[in-house]
């Protein structure tokens, strides 16, 4: 797709959420090189504008700025931390139009998809702002007469988030609001597709009252980045969404310094529904997985696999919903399924396609995937899929619904386990024996159990084998960011 200039700037109500620079210690500022990265909206290919490509001297700087602020963040108290947080919370709901604006215009997914998000980033900001105030220790008898264990729970310093393109707001929002709930300060780094958000939140921060170099956002390339800040003694922590590559990378780079690591990487959900299953609401739960964020999520359903005996009953039923997807342009109302991110994400579902094709697999709905439509594809269903197709080893990101049969429960669960990932699995039965069975036989961090949204603030979401370590959201997701103290209180 050429690039071209946007004819039309983008018109928000609160004009300071489009900013084209960095946050840097509570300033506004430029790359110290000058340099500018584009950024373009994935449905027309045109330039929305430019953001700084920092680099290693910049991210040193942010890494100075970031001290400072948690030297003032940490001595606030817990209730302090939450009132800002609130605030924060608040004013992301109170411009929740211009958010989403700004978010379908970069990343591309449909408007009400984007307001959706706008509210699920900020429901992290609310849970960990309540849950600041909750950093409980313990106390535990002590080995002698008159000794006392006492627990208590730290802030563990400069933490840093590199940050994915597919969820803009939300995948910030879940690193940053336990961040800076558990006292730490935070230097984000947001995909280079979709910057605008993340400075638009930063904004927000500030006039929620976030001190400066509380939460500082960098934008550029991402190596240089994230090797400056994975090799910095200050950082303590980082927290990284993305592939399982990088996140490897990124893990040997913060062994240097023993920075805790979250890792939030690839997955390759297994949907399952067996023949006991309420076939309908299996549908239901299989549009919401699998067509979320026009099959842009880590925990989309990627292989369907259904038992024999209700295979074309269940075919029948996905392919009739599957005509309610409309595709278009993410600003066009009634538009559920949008432009995929880039080119390079487009060629994934066509060579997902192709290679299931020529093994066997047969195509249900949906137009062949070939020709340039720019940066859209129209959903597909394909049954007949096998084990050794593409489609069930990697990740499709994209709209193709792959179908396979399976006849026994061990079967099922055989082919579910069969990746290297363990991110999100789903199943569909209604015979409580089998449910249990089933969700401690799956080897996935998140199972949805007759549910085919699984994503919330209040709930540990991460993965097991190479779909990552650590956990985001509730409880758990605040523990990542805090050091546990004993202190052994002696006897007389
Ligand atoms: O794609 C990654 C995370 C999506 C979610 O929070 O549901």
């Amino acid at each position: 797709m050429a690039k071209t200039q946007q004819t039309a700037p983008i018109k928000l109500r609160h004009a300071a959420l489009f900013q084209q620079a960095c946050y840097i210690g509570g300033q506004w500022s430029q790359a110290q090189s000058g340099a500018t990265l584009d950024v373009d909206n994935p449905a027309t290919g045109e330039i929305i504008g430019q953001v700084p490509n920092c680099n290693e001297q910049d991210t040193a700087r942010a890494i100075a700025e970031a001290e400072k602020g948690f030297q003032v963040w940490r001595h606030k108290t817990a209730n302090e931390r939450n009132e800002v947080l609130m605030r924060w919370y608040q004013l992301m709901l109170d411009h929740t139009d211009d958010l989403g604006a700004l978010m379908t215009l970069e990343q591309g997914k449909p408007l009400a998809e984007a307001k959706g998000e706008v509210n699920y980033a900020a429901s992290f900001i609310k849970w960990f702002a309540e849950e600041a105030r909750r950093a409980y220790g313990e106390t535990i008898p002590g080995a002698k007469p008159g000794q006392h264990i006492v627990v208590t729970r730290q802030p563990v310093g400069v933490t840093c988030c590199i940050t994915p393109w597919n969820f803009p707001a939300a995948m910030i929002t879940r690193k940053a609001g336990a961040a800076l709930a558990a006292g730490c300060s935070m230097i984000v780094k947001p995909a280079e597709a979709t910057p605008y958000t993340a400075l638009a939140l930063a904004q927000l921060a500030e006039e929620a009252g976030v001190p400066a170099g509380v939460l500082n956002v960098i934008t550029g390339k991402p190596q240089p980045i994230g090797e400056a800040l994975t090799r910095s003694p200050v950082v303590r922590k980082l927290s990284f969404t993305g592939s399982t590559r990088v996140g490897s990378i990124l893990m040997s780079q913060c062994a240097e310094h023993i920075q805790k690591v979250s890792l939030e990487l690839g997955g390759n959900a297994p949907f399952i529904v067996f023949d006991d299953a309420d076939l309908d609401k299996a549908v239901e739960g299989a549009m919401a997985s699998k067509f979320r964020n026009t099959g842009q999520t880590c925990v989309c359903a990627n292989r369907f696999l259904v038992q024999r005996s209700v295979h074309d009953a269940f075919v029948e039923k996905l392919t009739e919903a599957m005509k309610t997807l409309k595709v278009g342009d993410g600003f066009e109302e009634g538009v559920n399924q949008s432009a995929l991110i880039n080119r390079a994400a487009v060629e994934k579902v066509q060579q997902h396609y192709q290679d299931a094709m020529s093994k066997g697999a047969k195509r249900v709905f949906g137009p062949a995937p070939e020709g340039d439509r720019g940066n859209y594809v129209e959903p597909l269903l394909l049954t007949g899929i096998k084990p050794e197709m593409q489609v069930c080893h990697e990740e499709t990101f994209g709209p193709l619904a792959a179908v396979m049969a399976f006849d026994s429960e061990d079967d099922a669960i055989r082919l579910a386990n069969d990746t290297p990932y363990g991110l999100a699995a789903y199943f569909y039965s209604q015979n409580i024996h089998r449910v249990w069975r089933v969700a401690d036989a799956l080897e996935s961090g998140i199972i949805g159990v007759n549910e085919g949204a699984v994503s919330n603030a209040a709930a540990p979401f991460g993965g097991m084998k190479a779909s990552g370590l650590g956990r985001e959201g509730s409880s758990h997701g605040m523990a990542e960011y805090e050091e546990i103290k004993y202190l052994c209180m002696g006897g007389e």
